[in-house]
């Protein structure tokens, strides 16, 4: 039976912690949803692909637990991660009379994700949100660590918050209507938490590539739970991205270039990532910080991952301009995540030149 029992992690943040729960059939699970803050009114955002799919079914698990089960309905992709949609959430919410009790429940990918955690963190200064990842890419990643946000035309999740859910609920069965485009995606992040915290996990991902692209249900409920253990460490760790918790963002630097450089949606995030992922190990071992073997290894399970490797073709100061932009540059200078031996990450600086040799020896 392609099923697999529920399993749990705990992420230790004091009184803002909470639980991410993983496994098949628990949208209809009504234990799923008791125990999370009681209020009158609950709000499902979604958009327009998974409302059709799941929004019913959560709808009819959550009325018990709240006098008024509200939904809104949004724009779907990464081109609407922005302020018009997110308005459309404060419009849903005033237009009902919500108060500040009021529980958002983000049912979808890291777009609806991303989009109701800041509209959570903001709305009356704050309320309850909880996330309902439909996506293997929001199961691993998105849902988990507080990090909320729209994007800006010049750069990616450039208005935000760091705002914890009060739950994360991992359905496995939900990714089964996934495209496998996307599924691919999600299998960037995935992939990312090998080089950058577990070497074992690298090679578990290479063994068990094909049985995650085919739905196993028992290989999706391990990778969901290992990715989920390693963010919910550093996270724990690093909340706020002092330092330790730049490691997440391995491949970002030109991943979010790329998105940013095409229009967002063109590429996907995660295909963005995994391309990223391929410049950043060209850039470590050309550093000298990690086997010479290392960014050819990545590169074909990223190629096996039904992802792009070779980065589109932006003019090289564009490149610049952008990554200059991300969160992690500082005073101008861009600061890259790179693989310190594997296994290890760091953030650090690299000589421009190196970083021009790497677009050009990595784009079409
Ligand atoms: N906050 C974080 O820590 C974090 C981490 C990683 C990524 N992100 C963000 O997440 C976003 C990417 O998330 P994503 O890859 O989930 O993209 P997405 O939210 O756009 O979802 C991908 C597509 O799949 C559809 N979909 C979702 N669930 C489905 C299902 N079960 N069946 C069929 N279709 C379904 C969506 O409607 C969409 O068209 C980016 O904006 C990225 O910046 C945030
Ligand atoms: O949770 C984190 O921290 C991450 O960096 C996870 C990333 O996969 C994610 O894409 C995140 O949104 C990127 O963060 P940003 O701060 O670079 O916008
Ligand atoms: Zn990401």
């Amino acid at each position: 039976m392609n099923s697999v029992p529920m399993s749990r992690l705990r992420i230790d943040l004091d009184e803002r912690g909470y639980d991410i729960r993983i496994g098949c059939g628990l949208l209809s699970d009504p234990d799923s949803w008791s125990g999370l803050p009681r209020a009158a009114q609950a709000l499902i955002v979604s958009n327009t692909t998974v409302a059709p799919l799941y929004a019913q079914r959560l709808q009819e698990a959550l009325s018990p637990h709240h006098e008024r089960v509200l939904q809104v309905v949004l724009p779907d992709g990464e081109a609407h991660k922005d302020w018009p949609t997110l308005n459309l959430i404060f419009d849903a919410l005033l237009e009902q009379e919500c108060d500040r009790r009021t529980v958002l429940y983000a049912l979808g990918g890291g777009v609806v994700g991303d989009i109701t955690g800041f509209a959570a963190a903001c709305y009356m200064r704050g309320v309850p949100f909880v996330q309902v990842p439909t996506t293997l890419l929001a199961q691993v990643d998105s849902s988990v660590g507080g990090k909320t946000a729209i994007n800006h035309p010049r750069g990616k999740n450039m208005i935000g918050a760091f705002y914890q859910p009060r739950r994360v609920i991992c359905d496995l069965d939900v990714l089964d209507t996934l495209p496998p485009r996307e599924l691919s995606a999600g299998l960037a992040e995935v992939i990312k938490y090998g080089p950058i915290a577990d070497p074992a996990f690298l090679d578990w991902i290479e063994q068990n590539l094909d049985a995650l692209r085919a739905l196993d249900k028992a290989a999706l409920s391990h990778a969901v739970r290992r990715s989920c253990e390693i963010k919910a460490q550093v996270v724990a760790a690093d909340e706020r991205e002092a330092d330790l918790r730049a490691i997440l963002n391995f491949g970002h630097t030109f991943g979010h270039a790329i998105e940013a450089g095409l229009g967002y949606g063109e590429w996907l995030h995660g295909e963005a990532v995994g391309c990223g992922m391929v410049m950043a190990a060209e850039l470590s071992a050309r550093l000298g910080m990690v086997e010479a073997d290392f960014p050819r290894r990545l590169r074909a399970l990223v190629e096996r991952a039904g992802l792009p490797v070779v980065a589109p073709s932006l003019p090289i100061e564009q490149w610049l301009a952008l990554m200059r932009l991300d969160k992690k540059a500082l005073a101008g200078e861009i600061r890259f995540v790179l693989i310190d031996g594997l296994g290890q990450a760091v953030q650090r600086t690299a000589p421009e030149a190196l970083v021009r040799e790497v677009i050009q020896a990595c784009s079409a």
